[in-house]
């Protein structure tokens, strides 16, 4: 019988259809760790000192349920989403992939990266001291393969130790998981590129414990141990390649730690390139070119992605050069949080600081992409020209990000050009004022001429000397905005770029804790609401979700802040 595989029209509904498009590139074109046990039964902490990949099996959930999936998502892949009624997806995806078969491997993996905070080199987070020990430590890719002419991996996290562990347990708990997993769908349906969800799978079974909070606490760090049960989400990505991966062959090189170690960080920069800037960059150029053209897209593709951050009101909490995907799209939803009451300085996770606050993100996505381009210098340094290119583009970054960040308010704000008094203005007042980042754009796309129009976004009634400067302010934007062209027009791409509904935490938390006692009502409501952010919706919707964060979760834990994370 010819296996052929399922036509662009065809909806792929059966595990057995779906294994026929795995295509692996990563396993079969970079190095395997020499000192793997090759049979993917390698949980146990330890320091991996070469190659770029350990093959490890997932740790299955024990009593799997389903929750949910992506239905946008599968149907972007080809996948009908009948396929979540085979069990032998089920299997695959709550971490048993021992139901995998031909042309999919029964063998899934992790890779090691290093760790730089705010552009500082650490070690010390890995047990051993010598950052041999940092990487995937509950996150294992399980499928590579090509869907719809696009590369996609997939990845479990939550999915069992590995020997990037750190002696933790390799699990991820419902609560992040559910976030993590509506974040992503969120991401998307925003318009920033992110890393996607595919499934999500609770154990009934099996729990643990993580520091949370109890019932309104108000304090900073976690009080008590709360059993979570544990879920695996599968997150979907072209690649999950890192800066911090680079960093790790980059420090190799440094260090003179192995023979191999200089080929080992071409080797997965010229994965990289393929995986994420095949079409973007010509792999026939010399590889020193080709890098160089990697600094100028990435670059970017990040300043982009930041100043899309700030457009729609998300901090990612933990910039570490180790969440910062090279492929420039959101990797790792942990800490992050979206600001709901304007606050330049927001940072939801209490162990972030404010070098990963709102506000600073251009600053810290500057320290990652210094840290990429100490990475991939090493390359260069036979090819003095290309050199050259490269620390000019490094240097370029905070200007290209200024311009970016520009260009995002000027598009924000309904006009053609930046307007710095315009945008300096508003800045004042949103910072004096106590408004509702979501609400007040939003409310603002409708182009009103009176400040008694955005009300609705303000948590505090203004002094009157107050409201005088916001109808000032507002009088010059509207003067402005009107040289612009058509109202209504202009009213209308606002409102693709200024979303309705927010990610405000104190709905997504009934969600998830409904969801922990078998009940996913809430979960499959919010993935509804929050997939399309820019439209109206209905009343129903608009009247539980486009509303002012109550008083009552002001400086509450595990709601307005976290320290856990995971
Ligand atoms: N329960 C756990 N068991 C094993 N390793 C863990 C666990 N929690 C976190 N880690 C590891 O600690 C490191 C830092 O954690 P962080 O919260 O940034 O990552 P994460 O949310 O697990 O991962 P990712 O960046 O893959 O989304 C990561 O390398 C992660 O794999
Ligand atoms: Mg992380």
């Amino acid at each position: 019988m010819s296996l052929s595989k399922p036509s662009a029209q065809q909806r792929i509904s059966t595990f057995d259809e779906f294994v026929r498009l795995a295509d692996y590139s990563l396993m079969d074109t970079l190095n395997a760790d020499p000192d793997a046990t090759g049979d993917g039964n390698d949980h146990r902490a330890r320091q991996v000192f070469s190659g770029h990949f350990v093959p490890v099996t997932p740790t299955p959930l024990p009593d799997p349920e389903y929750v949910t999936h992506s239905s946008t998502f599968f149907n972007e892949l080809g996948l009908s989403d009948e396929l979540v009624n085979d069990p032998k997806f089920c299997q695959v995806f709550s971490g048993d992939i021992s139901a995998a078969h031909k042309p999919m491997r029964k063998i899934g993996w992790a890779v090691g990266y290093a760790l730089s905070i705010y552009g500082t080199e650490y070690t010390h987070q890995c047990p051993f001291g010598t950052g041999n020990g940092y990487g995937d430590g509950r996150a294992i890719s399980v499928f590579e393969g090509v869907f719809k002419g696009q590369r996609w991996e997939m990845q479990l996290k939550g999915g069992g130790t590995t020997p990037y562990c750190r002696d933790a347990d390799g699990r991820a708990v419902l609560r992040s998981s559910v976030r993590e997993f509506l974040a992503q769908e969120y991401m998307h349906a925003l318009g920033v590129p992110t890393t996607r969800s595919l499934t999500l799978y609770v154990s009934k079974s099996e729990t643990v414990a993580r520091p949370w909070y109890s019932q309104d606490s108000y304090s900073t760090d976690p009080d008590i141990m709360v059993d979570n049960p544990v879920a695996i989400s599968t997150r979907v990505a072209p690649s999950f390649l890192r800066v911090g991966q680079l960093e790790l062959f980059a420090r190799r090189v440094r260090g003179n730690t192995h023979p191999r170690a200089l080929e080992e960080l071409r080797m997965i920069v010229s994965h990289l390139i393929d995986r994420e800037y095949q079409n973007d960059i010509n792999q026939d150029l010399v590889f020193a070119d080709q890098v160089v053209e990697l600094a100028k897209l990435f670059r970017r593709r990040l300043t982009s992605l930041v100043a899309n951050w700030q457009r729609i009101g998300y901090c990612q909490g933990n910039y570490n050069s180790d969440n910062c995907a090279t492929g420039g799209f959101t990797l790792d939803y942990g800490p992050f949080g979206f600001c709901e009451i304007f606050d330049p300085g927001f940072q939801p996770w209490t162990g972030g600081g404010e070098h990963f606050s709102f506000f600073n993100q251009p600053t810290a996505a500057e320290a990652n992409y210094h840290m990429f381009w100490t990475a991939v210098r090493p390359l260069l340094a036979k090819d003095a020209e290309a050199l050259k290119q490269l620390d000019q583009i490094r240097h370029g970054f905070a200007e290209a990000m200024q311009k970016q960040i520009q260009k995002m308010w000027a598009a924000k704000l309904g006009l053609t050009d930046y307007h710095p008094k315009i945008v300096q203005g508003l800045m004042q007042l949103l910072t004096k004022s106590e408004v509702d980042y979501t609400i007040f754009f939003r409310e603002l796309s409708h182009v009103p001429e009176n400040i008694s129009a955005l009300k609705k976004s303000f948590y505090r009634k203004n002094s009157q000397q107050l409201d005088e400067q916001w109808q000032s302010w507002l009088k010059n934007w509207h003067d402005l905005v009107i040289k612009g062209g058509h109202l209504a027009e202009i009213s209308a791409k606002m409102k693709q770029i200024n979303p309705k509904y927010a990610w405000r935490e104190w709905l997504i938390v009934p969600a998830y804790q409904q969801a922990t006692r078998g009940d996913y009502t809430l979960v499959r409501e919010l993935q509804e609401v929050l997939s399309s952010p820019y439209d109206e919706q209905s009343q129903r919707v608009e009247d539980k979700y486009y509303r002012l964060k109550p008083e009552a979760f002001f400086n509450v834990g595990g709601v307005s802040h976290y320290s856990c994370s995971s």
